[in-house]
């Protein structure tokens, strides 16, 4: 059994861990933006290991996000209880219809647009960055730019704390081959109109090195 398996999507958000890992085991791999590059690496490396007789233990996939705002600040922490695919379904003139809610066959959904974190392996993480705020973070396919689409967003998951673009993605490659996950993200932006000048990546890389010491 090889330790945890961590995907980032960009090597700046991989080296930062890499710089707060104490556990040397831990696997930080850099795949690639969005739910289908970062779904498709994770599918493969867990593929690999598991034909070499390696396993990983978990997958964690991690990184910056935007973060809604009241709820977790710039510079925060996150752990997510699930991962949300926020924009997978059908548009329609009464609004956004789920994916889950289009009467497909649940075999075909790869466990829905919704993917629990692992109680257990959240659980750790929450001892180990008691300071994180915890619930769902959502997977989108656009960065949310407008407040209106910020809106509908808390409109239709009052819960969420953060979006960001591949946590999904891993989830279902996760899912598929029996392997915990959970998400943790620092935050870099608030979620709203558009403005490249709000965003604090230095700050959420830093904070991406502190949270690392966490992966073990
Ligand atoms: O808008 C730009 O000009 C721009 C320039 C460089 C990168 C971006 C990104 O959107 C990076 C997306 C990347 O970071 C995560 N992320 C961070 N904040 C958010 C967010 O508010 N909404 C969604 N994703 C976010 C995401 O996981 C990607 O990996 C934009």
């Amino acid at each position: 059994m090889s330790g945890l398996l961590v995907l980032t999507a960009v090597p700046a958000e991989a080296e930062a861990i890499q710089a707060g890992l104490a556990d040397p085991t831990v696997a930080v791999v850099p795949v690639g933006v969005g739910p289908a590059v970062a779904g498709a690496a994770t599918a493969r490396l867990l593929a690999l290991a598991e034909l070499a007789g390696r396993p990983y233990r978990a997958v964690v996939s991690a990184g910056v996000a935007g973060g809604f705002a009241g709820r977790v600040a710039v510079g925060g922490t996150v752990l997510g209880s699930r991962a949300i695919a926020a924009d997978l379904g059908a548009e329609s003139p009464d609004g956004f219809i789920p994916i889950d809610d289009l009467g497909m066959p649940a075999e075909l959904l790869g466990g829905g647009s919704t993917l629990d974190a692992d109680p257990a392996l959240l659980a750790a993480l929450r001892t180990a960055i008691p300071t994180a705020t915890v619930g769902p973070v959502l997977t989108v396919s656009t960065v949310t730019g407008t407040t209106a689409g910020t809106d509908e967003l808390i409109r239709r998951y009052p819960d969420a704390v953060a979006e960001a673009m591949e946590g999904y993605g891993v989830a279902v490659a996760a899912s598929q081959a029996g392997v915990p996950f959970v998400e943790l993200r620092t935050v870099s932006n608030p979620i709203g109109p558009r403005d490249r000048d709000a965003w604090r990546m230095r700050d959420a890389l830093t904070a991406l090195t502190a949270a690392a010491t966490a992966l073990r």
